[in-house]
């Protein structure tokens, strides 16, 4: 029985009171969109100076929501849609006819948003266009989706029904300051005179800042922004009207190339065919190879058999020890390594003071790096043989001869399978069950938190699957040795 909470995998969600910013949808209406007319968007570009190929066109692609689609062939290599520099919405404008006379309570209110919510600034500049009878952006803003399927938004149930700590926790930190947001911004708005109200002296609360956070990390690109002393260049966030009408794969048939950095006047944007694209086909961008916990959160989406989904788990010893006994691994000794072990876990940066204990299993790699090296290190008791070798070559789970010997490998990636299965355990519901909820009739955010921890499942069922064909291989090699 592995129940106890040292064996845990995530961790515990017992103690997070669940928020959510459901019940605060005031922004949410009815309709869709604020007003959908996509063809005004394309006009809008086309007559500030920017061009969309003649074969293009926008139209709904079902769950996906609207789409880029072709209405005819394209040829590799052309230009699909190109934004002169005044077109993109970015925090910083540079100085022309869409830059704004005084935004110093905006840059108050972001002097209040952490780094990491880098999408809450922008949706600030949002938040003002669309208050904004006149804004430049109209056209643009119109047509943004009134609502988003991103996890602050779903219910307290539904928010549960995702039943993984890591990502809960996330969605639990977004609630937590969107409501501590909404207070500071109401405090400086009560302050300011009407003429600096930045949103026109409208009302803002958690759900139109999270309405507008969501509409950014949803739709923003991040760009080559000003150029450092050292020739690279910052990150800026950016909305591009139009080609956020494209939507995402990981064999997208279309990139974006940046012509000059940000800071340039003459910066434009452009949407590129990588491949000749067919009739009636959808133009679509790799957003990034990323996980269904970041898919989900920032984009409201889950990727089926995501090859980029992981699963978070904590570095601890006592459930190292807990799976390498349910995987027959002899003497397993993760809670009390020697101090010549200890060393290399130090290296590792998984003990210590400071130690980083996050580790992940899934994606390309299969095991996270310092996690192998580690159970490499662990299992081994040959001190002189573990140190012959680098650290870079006891983190790779290569094709080759493994490292350390046959049944070293063969007693990790048990471990590791073991770990997989507690993992596994640790959902309240099974994947058949998943299953089933998914063919009822529930809401469609039932459905994207089911999804998501069923894709978790699945995942962790693969990895156990490739890393036992793996260890078959390594006992028939030795076997035959
Ligand atoms: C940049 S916008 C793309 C345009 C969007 N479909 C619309 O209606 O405005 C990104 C949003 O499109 C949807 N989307 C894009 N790619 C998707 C995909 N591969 N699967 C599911 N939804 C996707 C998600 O709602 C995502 O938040």
């Amino acid at each position: 029985m592995l129940a106890s909470s040292a064996s845990k995998p995530f961790l515990s969600t017992a103690s997070l009171r669940l928020l959510s910013l459901t019940r605060r949808r005031s922004l949410t209406c009815s309709a869709n969109r604020i007003v959908t007319h996509p063809p005004d968007l394309v006009r809008w570009v086309r007559r500030e100076g920017g061009s969309v190929h003649p074969n293009l066109t926008i139209s709904d692609d079902s769950h996906l929501g609207l789409s880029v689609f072709s209405t005819g062939e394209i040829s590799a290599g052309s230009e699909l849609i190109d934004l002169p520099s005044h077109l993109p919405l970015r925090w910083n404008p540079p100085a022309g006819p869409t830059s704004d006379k005084d935004d110093s309570v905006l840059a108050q209110l972001a002097q209040q948003i952490p780094e990491e919510l880098w999408a809450m600034r922008l949706g600030l500049r949002l938040l003002q266009e669309r208050a904004k009878d006149d804004s430049f952006w109209w056209p643009y803003v119109t047509n943004l989706p009134e609502t988003f399927t991103v996890p602050i938004f779903f219910s307290g149930e539904d928010i549960k029904n995702l039943q993984y700590a890591p990502l809960l926790h996330q969605v639990n930190l977004r609630c937590r300051f969107l409501f501590n947001f909404e207070k500071q911004v109401k405090t400086l708005l009560n302050d300011s005179s009407q003429k600096d109200h930045p949103f026109g002296g409208q009302d803002v609360n958690s759900a139109s800042l999270g309405w507008a956070m969501s509409a950014v990390s949803s739709r923003a690109f991040r760009l080559h922004g000003k150029a450092l002393p050292n020739g690279r260049h910052e990150e800026e966030p950016m909305l591009l009207p139009l080609i956020d009408m494209c939507n995402h794969s990981f064999t997208p048939n279309a990139s974006i190339v940046q012509e000059r950095d940000a800071s340039s006047p003459n910066m434009s944007v452009k949407v590129v065919a990588d491949e000749q694209i067919e009739q009636n086909t959808p133009v679509t961008l790799n957003y990034g190879c990323l996980s269904n916990d970041l898919f989900l959160l920032d984009y409201g989406f889950v990727v089926p058999s995501n090859p980029y989904d992981r699963v978070e788990l904590r570095y601890d010893g006592t459930l190292l020890d807990a799976a390498s006994m349910a995987a027959g691994v002899s003497s397993p000794n993760f809670s009390s390594p020697a101090t010549w072990q200890q060393d290399i876990l130090s290296k590792l940066n998984l003990l210590g003071d400071n130690a980083l204990l996050k580790v992940t299993i899934g994606g390309s790699e299969l095991i996270d790096g310092r996690l192998l090296a580690a159970l490499r290190v662990l299992i081994s008791s040959d001190k002189e043989f573990v140190q012959k070798h680098s650290l870079d070559t006891l983190m790779v789970l290569g094709n080759g001869d493994p490292p350390l010997g046959a049944s070293v490998e063969a007693a990790a990636l048990r471990t590791v399978i073991a770990l997989c299965v507690i993992s596994l355990e640790h959902f309240p519901t099974k994947i058949m069950q998943d299953e089933s909820v998914l063919k009822a009739d529930v809401s469609s955010a039932t459905q994207l938190a089911v999804q998501f921890r069923m894709q978790k499942k699945l995942m962790l069922v693969d990895v156990t699957r490739k890393l036992s064909q793996r260890v078959k291989m390594l006992s028939k090699e030795k076997s035959t040795a």
